[in-house]
């Protein structure tokens, strides 16, 4: 299988980009905060289960947000996030490692690295409670990514986008499995995206709704369809953070 067909020339650039970076340093051992524990104590405390996404900038957003990442990261934290997803991708979505390492050692919930990652010494990179592993990009080589993420101490949270991409994720071993509604081909969003893939989900897979949550409304219609979590990056990104980040969580 060729993981670049059909995609949108943002995302083949990322793609290039990514396949560029082999970080230096030394093999990482993480101690994680549990993701499922964060969202399951969230939903205790009647809090929607949210993972704000620190993201200042993508391919489909104008402009960048300057403000200080760590300020951004507690502001998310004090309006209700259970978690948080810090981009790292420099190029195309302006973030970095350091970014996510400052974050995490400023809040005590667990923090999700949002990159594009293909190679294992793409792991090393930082130390994160959470990497994300995309099923397409990753093809054959998921199972064993997920194995290295793992041997390092770190949770995984393997994006799908389909049904075959869902089936491949659960063969490798995936129990904490995305179902992102952006379509990597066109950068189209659509909710019934998760509503179409959720019901093939097995029962204890930790479940997150990925991409285009932007209204208590949509929180509802992923929590109804199943979702155990929401990722949400635009639609806390844009304004006052900590209000958006508490309108989402109390939907
Ligand atoms: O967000 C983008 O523009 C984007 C473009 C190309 C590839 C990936 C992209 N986003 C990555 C993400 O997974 C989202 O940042 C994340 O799911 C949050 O989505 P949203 O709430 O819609 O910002």
């Amino acid at each position: 299988m060729d993981e670049s067909d059909g995609l949108a020339p943002a995302v083949q650039s990322i793609l290039d980009a990514a396949r560029e970076r082999e970080p230096a340093g030394g093999r990482v051992s993480v101690s994680p905060r549990l993701l499922p524990d964060a969202l399951a104590a969230a939903e205790a405390d009647g809090r929607a289960p949210t993972i704000a996404e620190v993201k200042p900038t993508s391919p489909t957003t104008e402009g960048e947000r300057e403000d200080d990442p760590v300020a951004l990261a507690e502001q998310m934290v004090a309006g209700g996030a259970a978690a948080l997803s810090v981009l790292t991708e420099p190029e195309h979505f302006g973030g970095s490692p350091a970014n996510l390492r400052e974050i995490r050692d400023a809040v005590d919930v667990p923090v999700l690295r949002k990159d594009f990652l293909l190679r294992e010494a793409q792991l090393d990179a930082v130390e994160a409670d959470v990497v994300l592993l995309i099923a397409r990009f990753l093809g054959d080589d998921l199972e064993p990514m997920l194995d290295a993420a793992r041997e390092r101490g770190f949770q995984a949270l393997v994006e799908v986008h389909d049904r075959t991409e869902l089936d491949r994720a659960v063969e490798a071993g995936a129990d904490v499995i995305g179902v992102n509604n952006r379509d990597l081909a066109k950068l189209e969003v659509d909710l019934s995206t998760f509503e179409d893939v959720a019901p093939h989900v097995p029962e204890d897979v930790t479940l997150i709704a990925e991409s285009g949550v932007s209204t208590p409304a949509d929180v509802r219609r992923m929590r109804a369809a199943g979702a155990d979590g929401l990722l949400v990056g635009s639609a806390i990104m844009d304004g006052d953070v900590t209000e958006n980040t508490r309108t989402l969580v109390n939907a």
